[in-house]
């Protein structure tokens, strides 16, 4: 599948790089960004970290405010950065025009409700489509992570649980994290997937936490002052309930006085990405 070339600048003695190509699965056009360490110059095919954006990104949001191109750099990883929905002409939005259903919503889920069934396969292109793709044309090799923040957080979770053989490891920034019961999850759920609640269990890392086999490598950072926590949309205590459950070894780092923004993740991507490098190769 060819991948058109749109931007390249050089940073941390790596490359970051956008690229446009065409979605088989999400029937349209999509664009992503990668970081590729220097590593990749001498050929040597690096590990890839996926991240996932929240609510309202794109593929720049993380590679402009998180900094981890530095510290990437250093380890030698790959981090590959898709959209968080499908886009372009034809691709439906929220009538509504709100910022937490539709364009930069996709929620990581198959819909299968019309109309948003035509092109809102986010579960489909994380998984298989864009790995394949960055696979095929990129210096990496088929050593992966995935992590993420808020909506992205969810389906970092979510994905690495339900392909556990496909990462090595998981983290999460602020991650949706039984979005089963709270009000964005729930409006995404019901317009993407209908009203049977049984079908959002699939999609739920809660739910999937108490009944995992394979247990992955998993870290989560949650800030104290994390407005849409407080507010109750992130359920960080129930997914940490239904991990005890399950004896599955999450760790849980509650941190004092951080907030839900790219501040918060920039002072600890380091760390992620350090955590991510230990469970590589083992
Ligand atoms: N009302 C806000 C909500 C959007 C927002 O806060 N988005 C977060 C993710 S929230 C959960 O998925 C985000 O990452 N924003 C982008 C950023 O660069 O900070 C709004 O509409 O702005």
């Amino acid at each position: 599948m060819p991948l058109e070339n749109i931007s390249c600048n050089k940073t941390a003695g790596g490359w970051h790089k956008q690229y446009t190509h065409r979605s088989e699965v999400l029937n349209c056009d999509m664009r992503f960004a990668i970081f590729l360490p220097p590593q990749t110059a001498a050929g040597q095919k690096v590990p890839v970290l996926y991240w996932l954006s929240g609510l309202t990104c794109t593929d720049e949001n993380f590679m402009q405010k998180a900094g981890a191109q530095r510290i990437a750099a250093e380890l030698g990883v790959a981090i590959v950065a898709p959209d968080t929905s499908p886009r372009g002409e034809g691709v439906e939005d929220d009538p509504a025009g709100s910022y937490d259903f539709g364009l930069g919503a996709g929620f990581y889920v198959n819909a299968t409700e019309a109309p948003w069934n035509r092109h809102y396969n986010m579960y489909d292109y994380i998984v298989n489509e864009l790995p394949a793709l960055v696979e095929a044309h990129f210096p990496v090799s088929d050593q992966r992570a995935i992590s993420g923040h808020s909506m992205g957080g969810h389906g970092a979770l979510m994905i690495a649980m339900r392909n556990p053989e496909r990462f090595s490891s998981v983290s999460a920034f602020s991650p949706i994290a039984n979005p089963m019961n709270c009000p964005w999850g729930q409006k995404a759920f019901t317009g993407y997937l209908g009203s049977n609640t049984e079908t959002w269990k699939q999609y739920d890392s809660s739910e999937l936490i108490r009944k995992a086999e394979k247990k992955l490598p998993m870290l989560v950072d949650q800030g104290t002052h994390d407005n849409f926590y407080i507010e109750g949309q992130l359920r960080t205590e129930t997914l940490a309930a239904a991990a005890k459950a399950n004896n599955y070894p999450v760790e849980i780092r509650m941190q004092d006085g951080y907030d839900h923004s790219y501040y918060f993740m920039a002072t600890f991507i380091e760390d992620h990405l350090r955590f991510h490098v230990e469970h590589f190769n083992k």
